[in-house]
């Protein structure tokens, strides 16, 4: 027998290897091996991807599997199948793709311990060394120092020295055991008199067994189970339990009961086969519940739920929400979790012990079994697309996986990406919208205000200002929606034009007040400030906003205002966060400055004005989806505005005219919808092309010239798949050190997308050898 395995390392092919007789029977896909290989045969962790009787190549060349230390496969049949076409669509390998989402703890590689049994005279070079060098030790080697120390062959010499008796070998495999807990049970009824006894007696009379833990909570001490214990009346054991994440109170337990609308598409999707849905309407109007419904219907029914959020929807206050329908039971996972959270995780999904996982795009690949609907909310939000390779798109797999596991998907947005809704037009989705918000609640009126005409103190404009003062004098809040964190967003010249720029990255820096630093947004890297301009010595001045400056400025212009910022500088520690978050709701804030953290996830019931300070400043961007993005941050933002009582919103603009502002002001969704397709098809942007950005990051921009000459070569043979334009400086030249240059690919279809792109992987492998390229299949950044 033979298995094909898939190692972790960047090359697109798996392995052959001999499995072992005493091994058959352990064989199976999708199961952990242990493999040795290359020329110093180093145990690796593989996964195995199929199994056959016979194989091509040559005998000699084919290892044996080394161990299969599970019973269990960590991949099952579906997602092993997602993953090749992960790694067909998005240019990587096998293996890469399967051990990116593989949590880390179930890697294994230097875990094997070779001792000595006995010392006998042998002949091979290499086995005569280890036998000795096991002597000089005393003890335990580990096999990877063995690999190292030792000249030859090593894995065979061990093995024939296994096969003679003379030394033993020993997997000290860190195994992700499941974390265990101390229960407690009943051996006999006796009657006993302290009154803390009897209660514990009687707990245990209704239950089995109760954890420790949960005795405690019910006042009883340690010293009272022990001396039960002493008496032979109970018996303490333990039990290995399911890790779950801290517990979070719930909130939400009233029932609801949905509207005629949210029934049709509860029916439609608890009744669909694998068809995906799009289901979108304004914010309020119920989309979570109608899929948190029907998930509920799904596991009523025995199956598994798969809900995928954004990471900065993945609040507390979310999981409460699920928890109202699922109780406990659900499992989280997201990149925050220790190794061993994730590791629990991962098998709870395997044994099926768990029927809800909530997770960032990462979750994709959970191998949950008899999956029955996956849920993508928020499906526009471009943290669904990985940034690493492999650089998938959480949403589009999500779909793929629906239809391998012949379950429908629901994408769930008030904002659907152009390509979505575009889908939803077209049939290839089907489209529910829910019309309405749940609550008689009118949606926030939008007031524009013209930045280029309407006078302002710094960056609040007379409107603004009055609507803030009128609102924190009723008790309300406001909230101040700014893109960026930091202070200012540059300093330059006004002499000779100097920007203070990282080095590396060729970006303006953004000046922290609060940390008196300049930081480089694209690296992180920090600088002192400069005030003066290196060059000719006049005086830097200092343009663009960020939630510091807004908040200075705030501070001065209301003075009885109790303000708060609110962004990732803010959150960054996920205690500090949920604080903050909690002290807002309960009112202890009146103004809060934020970013995308505040604009998503939050009911802050007191919030009645929200304002979008600069809403079109990102519709300048070298980015055919600015203006969807601009669209989109308007609708979001304003959307937090009076959901429980009603609410404005102010959207400071340069162009009001311009139609994502326009269109999100008046609620016309259609219209810009209509607008923005007809503006791709013009332009051939998605959905009616398939674009791959190709980039390059030298390290010298003398180096351009050869890799240019080379890409000119490659153009030739792509052209069949992609209209190819010349490289060029990408719209931020230099990132990390590395001067970038990029081309936008473009397929005309689905068909030619994945052909090129195989060819692209295999062509680039050979030209650019030591070069460092990417390439982003469906990219969501552009500059
Ligand atoms: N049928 C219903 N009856 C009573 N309350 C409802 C009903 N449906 C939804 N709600 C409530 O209305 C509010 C908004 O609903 P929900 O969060 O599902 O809307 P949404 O469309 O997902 O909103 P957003 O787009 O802002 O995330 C919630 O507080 C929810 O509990
Ligand atoms: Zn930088």
């Amino acid at each position: 027998m033979y298995a094909e395995v898939a190692l972790n390392i960047p090359i697109d092919k798996t392995f052959v290897y001999r499995v072992p007789e005493n091994l058959v029977e352990k064989l199976e896909k999708g199961k952990r091996v242990i493999v040795p290989f290359g020329r110093k045969d180093f145990l690796k962790t593989g996964i195995i991807t199929d199994i056959k009787e016979k194989t091509e190549v040559n005998p000699s060349f084919i290892k044996e599997i080394f161990d299969i230390p599970d019973s269990f496969p960590l991949f099952t049949e579906n997602t092993l199948k997602l993953a090749e076409e992960i790694a067909k669509r998005y240019a990587s390998g096998i293996g890469e793709t399967l051990f990116f989402f593989l949590p880390s703890g179930f890697i294994i590689d230097e875990s094997t311990y070779i001792y000595l049994i006995k010392d006998e005279k042998v002949k091979g070079k290499t086995e005569r060394d280890i036998l000795n060098f096991l002597k000089e030790k005393k003890g335990k080697v580990k096999l990877v120092t063995l690999n190292r120390r030792i000249k030859g062959s090593v894995y065979q010499a061990v093995k024939n020295l296994i096969r003679k008796g003379l030394i033993g070998k020993e997997e000290a495999i860190t195994y992700p055991s499941l974390p265990s807990k101390k229960f407690v049970s009943l051996l006999k009824e006796e009657t006993v008199r302290g009154a803390k006894e009897k209660l514990l007696i009687e707990l245990l009379k209704e239950k089995k067994e109760i954890s420790v833990d949960e005795i405690k909570k019910s006042g009883i001490k340690s010293h009272t189970i022990k001396r039960l214990q002493e008496k032979g009346i109970i018996e303490i054991f333990e039990k290995e339990i399911l890790l779950d994440i801290k517990k979070q109170e719930l909130e939400d337990k009233r029932k609801i009961t949905l509207t005629s609308d949210q029934k049709k598409a509860f029916e439609k999707i608890t009744n669909g086969k694998n068809e995906t849905f799009l289901l979108y309407g304004v914010t309020g109007s119920g989309k979570m519940e109608v899929y948190l419904n029907a998930a509920r219907e799904i596991v009523n029914r025995g199956k598994s739920v798969l809900i995928l959020v954004p990471e900065l929807l993945l609040t507390p206050e979310l999981r409460a929400r699920v928890e109202s329908y699922f109780g406990e039971n659900i499992a989280v996972f997201h990149s925050k979790l220790s190794k061993k959270e994730l590791t629990s995780q991962w098998i709870k999904a395997i044994k099926g012990t768990t029927k809800v996982f909530i997770g960032t795009r990462m979750a994709l690949m959970l191998p949950i079994k008899d999956l029955g609907l996956i849920v993508v909310d928020e499906e526009q939000d471009v943290s669904y697309k990985e940034q690493q390779k492999p650089l998938y798109h959480a949403r589009d797999m999500a779909i793929k996986r629906g239809k391998i596991e012949n379950c429908p998907v629901v994408l769930v947005s008030a904002t659907p990406s152009v390509e979505s809704y575009y889908k939803g037009i077209t049939g290839e989705y089907i489209p529910l919208e829910l019309k309405k918000r749940i609550s008689e609640i009118p949606l926030p009126y939008i007031k524009v205000v013209n930045l280029s005409e309407e006078k302002k103190v710094g960056i609040f404009s007379q409107p603004l200002i009055t609507a803030i003062k009128n609102t924190i004098k009723k008790g309300e809040q406001v909230l101040l929606f700014i893109n960026r964190r930091g202070f200012f967003s540059s300093g330059f010249c006004p002499e000779c034009g100097f920007v203070a720029e990282c080095n590396d990255c060729a970006v303006p820096l953004v000046y922290h007040k609060s940390v008196k630093k300049l930081i480089c947004h694209i690296c992180g890297k920090t600088y002192k400030p400069v005030y003066r301009c290196p060059k000719c010595k006049t005086k830097l001045e200092f343009k663009g906003y960020g939630t510091e400056r807004v908040e200075e400025e705030a501070k001065v212009l209301f003075p009885e205002g109790k303000i708060i910022r609110l962004d990732q500088d803010s959150v960054k520690d996920p205690i500090r966060g949920a604080k903050l978050i909690s002290d807002i709701k309960k009112g202890k804030y009146n103004i809060i400055i934020g970013t995308q953290i505040a604009s998503k996830g939050h009911n802050f019931p007191k919030l009645t004005l929200v304002a979008v300070l600069l809403a079109d400043v990102g519709y300048l961007l070298p980015d055919f989806r600015s203006s969807e993005r601009v669209f989109q941050t308007i609708v979001h933002t304003t959307g937090r505005a009076g959901r429980f009582k009603p609410g404005a919103a102010i959207v400071q603009a340069f162009e009001p005219e311009n139609p994502a502002v326009k269109y999100a002001r008046e609620y016309r969704f259609e219209l810009f919808y209509k607008e923005e397709i007809e503006a791709r098809k013009i332009f051939n942007y998605p959905p009616f092309s398939f674009p791959v950005l190709l980039e390059f990051q030298l390290e010298r921009s003398s180096k351009f010239k050869t890799v240019e000459s080379k890409f000119n070569v490659l153009k030739e043979k792509l052209s069949p798949y992609f209209n190819v334009p010349p490289l060029t400086p990408a719209p931020i030249p230099k990132i990390a050190g590395r001067y970038r240059f990029t081309s936008f690919l473009r397929a005309s279809s689905e068909e030619n997308l994945i052909k090129g792109v195989n060819l692209l992987k295999n062509e680039m492998q050979l030209l650019f050898k030591g070069i460092r390229y990417k390439i982003d299949v469906e990219p969501v950044y552009l500059l």
